[in-house]
């Protein structure tokens, strides 16, 4: 599967693009600020629904505009089956639509893990910087992605935990009273679906963790030894039991202080926390170590190869790095790839020696145009 073309209508800074790709690498090339993360964001909307950068899909409307569309055809199926339309679109003020060859999806979730994509950016190492909600974020995404029947547990829990949270905020209401028989009915249903999380996540990172060091050991030639933990306090628990306990503290903080939403994965090197044990190449690596096992696990299981977009990696990566990665790129690991870059004889230099279809495009603040 590769992306054959893309359109766009007040996305971010572009007014009107319209582009036609390689199958193999794409280059976006242009100075800083120009636009062309944008570009791997509106492939990245067509792939997961929304933006890998900006927290509300608002953000995504060029400014002073009213909408914002991006349109992509997906061709190169298995099967000569043909090309497939999807388009992301959102009106301000309105709910933002996903379309399939012009079909409304009736939930937008069903279209998650259909057009894998992986991403390698600067903010990777936000993974290993920032609270445990970046983490569980990340491995939520990916695991739907993997898993459809994970997504439906996560939503369906996340629902609940709402109504819940909701509940409680209203307990301190005195007027409004406290339903508590509504509670115990919610977290009846709340806790198997925490369990089952909880299972999968386990399940889930047996299976990745190993894939995992395998890409940190080639990319970092280090003595190191990486891990990924699992933290939860669910494990050889009783997760009602535990919903009980909290109950009092719940009903105090007006949340629920208990449950998967407060899990969290440990990065660690030679059992010490990456973050403050590790170097900065270290990090780097560890984090794109985490990006390329999530490609070679998504295209194992959907049995095709993710879109693989790359953010200034030329700019942040030091030279033995690069080589590992375009080593990849030569052996075929990747399928198509999108790539961004401020200097066209960089790029150049470092893609020489491929000898698949290049197509560069140069990036001027929201302009694109085929080199
Ligand atoms: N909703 C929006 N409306 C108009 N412009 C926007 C919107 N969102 C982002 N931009 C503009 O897009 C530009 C950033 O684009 P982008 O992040 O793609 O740059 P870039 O070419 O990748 O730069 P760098 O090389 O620094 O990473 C900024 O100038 C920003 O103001």
């Amino acid at each position: 599967m590769n992306l054959e073309s893309l359109h766009l209508l007040f996305f971010k800074n572009y007014e009107e693009a319209q582009l036609s790709f390689s199958a193999h690498i794409n280059c976006f090339i242009g100075d800083n600020g120009s636009g062309k993360t944008n570009l791997l964001d509106a492939i990245h909307y067509l792939s997961l629904t929304k933006s890998a950068f900006t927290p509300t899909d608002a953000q995504s409307i060029k400014q002073g505009a009213e909408f914002f569309v991006t349109r992509g055809r997906f061709g190169g199926r298995p099967d000569d089956a043909p090309a497939e339309t999807i388009q992301c679109s959102l009106r301000l003020g309105q709910k933002k639509s996903v379309t399939h060859d012009k079909q409304p999806y009736e939930r937008v979730s069903d279209h998650i893990g259909r057009y894998p994509v992986v991403l390698i950016s600067p903010y990777d190492t936000d993974l290993i910087r920032q609270g445990s909600e970046e983490r569980r974020k990340h491995f939520d995404s990916l695991m739907s992605q993997l898993d459809h029947e994970y997504l439906e547990l996560l939503i369906r829990y996340t629902q609940l935990l709402k109504q819940r949270n909701a509940l409680l905020k209203l307990a301190t209401d005195r007027q409004a009273g406290y339903d508590r028989d509504y509670l115990l009915t919610i977290d009846e249903q709340l806790v198997p679906l925490g369990e089952q999380l909880v299972q999968r996540r386990q399940d889930f990172l047996l299976e990745f963790e190993p894939l995992f060091q395998r890409h940190y050991a080639q990319l970092a030639d280090g003595q190191e030894q990486v891990t990924l933990t699992y933290k939860s306090e669910l494990p050889g628990a009783d997760f009602g039991k535990l919903l009980r306990l909290q109950e009092r503290r719940d009903l105090t903080l007006q949340r629920t202080t208990t449950g998967p939403h407060r899990d969290d994965f440990t990065f660690l090197m030679d059992d010490k926390p990456v973050k403050s044990y590790g170097s900065q190449g270290q990090q780097k690596s560890f984090v794109i170590a985490l990006k390329l096992a999530q490609f070679e696990l998504l295209a194992e299981r959907q049995r095709q190869k993710p879109l693989l977009l790359l953010d200034d990696i030329f700019d942040r990566l030091d030279e033995k790095r690069i080589t590992r990665l375009m080593q990849l790129v030569a052996n075929h690991s990747f399928g198509q790839i999108f790539l961004t870059d401020t200097h066209l004889e960089r790029t150049d230099r470092v893609l020489a020696s491929l000898s698949e279809d290049i197509r560069r495009f140069r990036v001027e603040s929201g302009t694109v145009t085929r080199l």
